[in-house]
């Protein structure tokens, strides 16, 4: 009767222990969703401080302990914990007097779960501080092979590799040893309750103490040596599953990563049409990477008015990209503000701002995934303008003879494609989208000459009526602007039109002009 309680109460203990490991995964899918969700959404200042061979190791390592390894540790726990104590109760009811040595035997227990766990968890922080540098190693080694093989480098990059995969064998090495420790000692606990469990047996065999059922005295043995196997499996499970709870609090430290701006103010939308002219107005304008940072931009003044064709140049790092980042706030205001068309655009949501200005940046973003697909992400657009838009970025032909079409596959970020072919899917994707403002940063910088003029053509021709501002690196292609921006050091030191700022030879677009042999 005691033996069929005991069965039962064990029984619903477990389905509870079953239901607190289902929680574990739900949790742990909301943590990925939450992770990932947050991530999508956080500034570029997180990534720039952020490497990204740890966010790699939270999405890999971190996600698989909390998918898999918690739910398969509780369960196997929650089995090894009911059985361990199903053993000793059995051994206890046997043999009374044994409750005795239980006390003493899980402080036991306890002290060596303890050491071995405080020594565990110094190498788990170790083993993640090591395991982070070599994947971003290896991430950095395969994205720079072309510039590591040119250069001769391949031994000096595999030694540097060797030594961070050293390291991390160094520190499994030591796991593998506390484990064998933590084993030596839990064998050495179980087999002390044996022993004396025999012992026991031997002494009471005469008394009115020894069970009088010779089966009830095999019952008590067999346990005491099925619990010598079980206990190490027992805090094994223990550690295990306490480790795994330490994924779960590092990922809940990336589900609370700084966050964007809202991507809508359902307060201040702005209508469909939005902007309807393209007028862009700076006032007292200053922004920085990061707090703490130097400013980047500093007191931007200036108007640029609807339609204009606006050619942005500068000495490397005097804030031209900046300025394009600003505007599409991906780089918040340290100070004053950016109006497009009288809205002042740091009071509008991220998605109303960003879907309805145009950038082709200095490096081509593409996705592994049809033609189609990169040229018209949002899926709105009908073959024909597809093929047209490919046409006036000069793409047709090329893509034409493919017996796929438009369901040609790109490679990730582009890779069967030449630098500058990546470039005109963008021009593409820009004729398709047709917004009111166009940002071209450095675009043409992979492009011939010829191809490039025939860009210029084609962003003069198709965005007539739209504001362009055009970062060059070559002066020629913005010699024909309605106004030319000179920046420097962070702030606006020239905004006129290309030929007064040439008639001025103490003026600085002079002299980069000249020295481009521009004039
Ligand atoms: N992610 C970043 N974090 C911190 N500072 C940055 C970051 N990107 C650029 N900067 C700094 O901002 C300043 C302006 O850089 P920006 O890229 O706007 O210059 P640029 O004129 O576009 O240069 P280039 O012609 O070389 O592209 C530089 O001093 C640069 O060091």
């Amino acid at each position: 009767m005691t033996t069929f309680c005991l069965t039962l109460a064990v029984t619903f203990v477990a389905i509870a222990l079953w239901g607190v490991s289902y929680g574990f995964v739900k949790a742990g899918r909301e943590l990925h969703n939450g992770m990932l969700s947050r991530l999508m959404h956080s500034p570029m200042s997180y990534f720039d401080t952020t490497p990204l061979g740890r966010i790699l190791n939270r999405f890999s390592k971190e996600i698989d302990t909390v998918d898999i390894a918690l739910p398969r540790n509780t369960r196997y726990f929650c089995n090894a914990f009911f059985l361990g104590v199903t053993l000793v109760l059995q051994i206890m009811i046997a043999l009374p007097l044994i409750a005795a040595i239980v006390i003493p035997l899980l402080a036991a227990i306890y002290f060596v779960k303890r050491y071995y766990q405080m020594t565990a968890m110094q190498l788990k922080r170790l083993d993640g501080l090591t395991r982070a540098p070599l994947i971003s190693s290896l991430q950095q080694s395969f994205a720079g092979t072309a510039v590591i093989l040119a250069t001769g480098q391949t031994a000096r990059f595999i030694a540097e590799s060797h030594r961070k995969v050293d390291s991390l064998s160094s520190i499994l090495h030591l796991s593998n040893a506390l484990l064998h420790w933590l084993c030596l000692s839990n064998l050495l606990i179980a087999n002390t309750l044996t022993t004396i469990v025999s012992f026991t047996c031997v002494i009471l065999r005469n008394t009115a103490a020894f069970p009088n059922e010779p089966a009830v005295v095999g019952l008590a043995l067999m346990s005491a040596v099925a619990f010598t196997i079980l206990l190490q499996w027992m805090v094994q499970n223990l550690c295990d599953l306490e480790y795994s709870l330490l994924s779960t609090e590092r990922i809940r430290d990336y589900t609370e990563a700084p966050v964007e701006a809202p991507a809508i103010v359902p307060d201040n939308r702005p209508p469909p049409k939005w902007p309807y002219k393209g007028q862009i107005t700076f006032q007292n304008y200053s922004t920085r990477y990061r707090p703490g940072l130097e400013l980047v931009l500093e007191g931007i003044n200036g108007t640029i008015a609807s339609g204009e064709k606006i050619g942005v140049v500068g000495r490397t790092g005097s804030g031209k990209s900046s300025l394009t980042l600003a505007l599409l706030r991906i780089i918040e205001p340290a100070g004053g503000a950016i109006s497009i068309d009288g809205t002042d655009i740091s009071k509008i949501g991220l998605q109303d701002l960003r879907s309805r200005i145009t950038i082709i940046p200095q490096e081509a973003t593409l996705f592994g995934g049809s033609l189609r697909m990169n040229v018209d992400p949002t899926q709105e657009a009908s073959d024909e303008q597809i093929w047209d838009a490919l046409e006036s970025s000069r793409l047709k032909p090329y893509f034409q003879v493919s017996p796929q079409g438009l369901d040609t596959r790109i490679s990730e970020g582009g890779s069967n494609l030449s630098v500058g072919q990546r470039q005109l899917i963008c021009l593409a994707r820009a004729l398709l989208r047709r917004s009111k403002i166009l940002i071209l940063d450095e675009a043409t910088a992979a492009i011939d000459f010829e191809t490039d003029k025939y860009v210029q053509e084609v962003v003069r021709k198709e965005f007539s009526d739209c504001t362009v501002i055009t970062i060059a690196h070559r002066i020629n292609t913005i010699m024909d602007s309605t106004r030319v921006l000179v920046m420097d050091a962070g702030r606006i030191r020239e905004f006129d039109t290309p030929a007064n700022l040439v008639e001025q030879p103490d003026s600085l677009f002079y002299k980069l002009a000249k020295d481009a042999g521009a004039i």
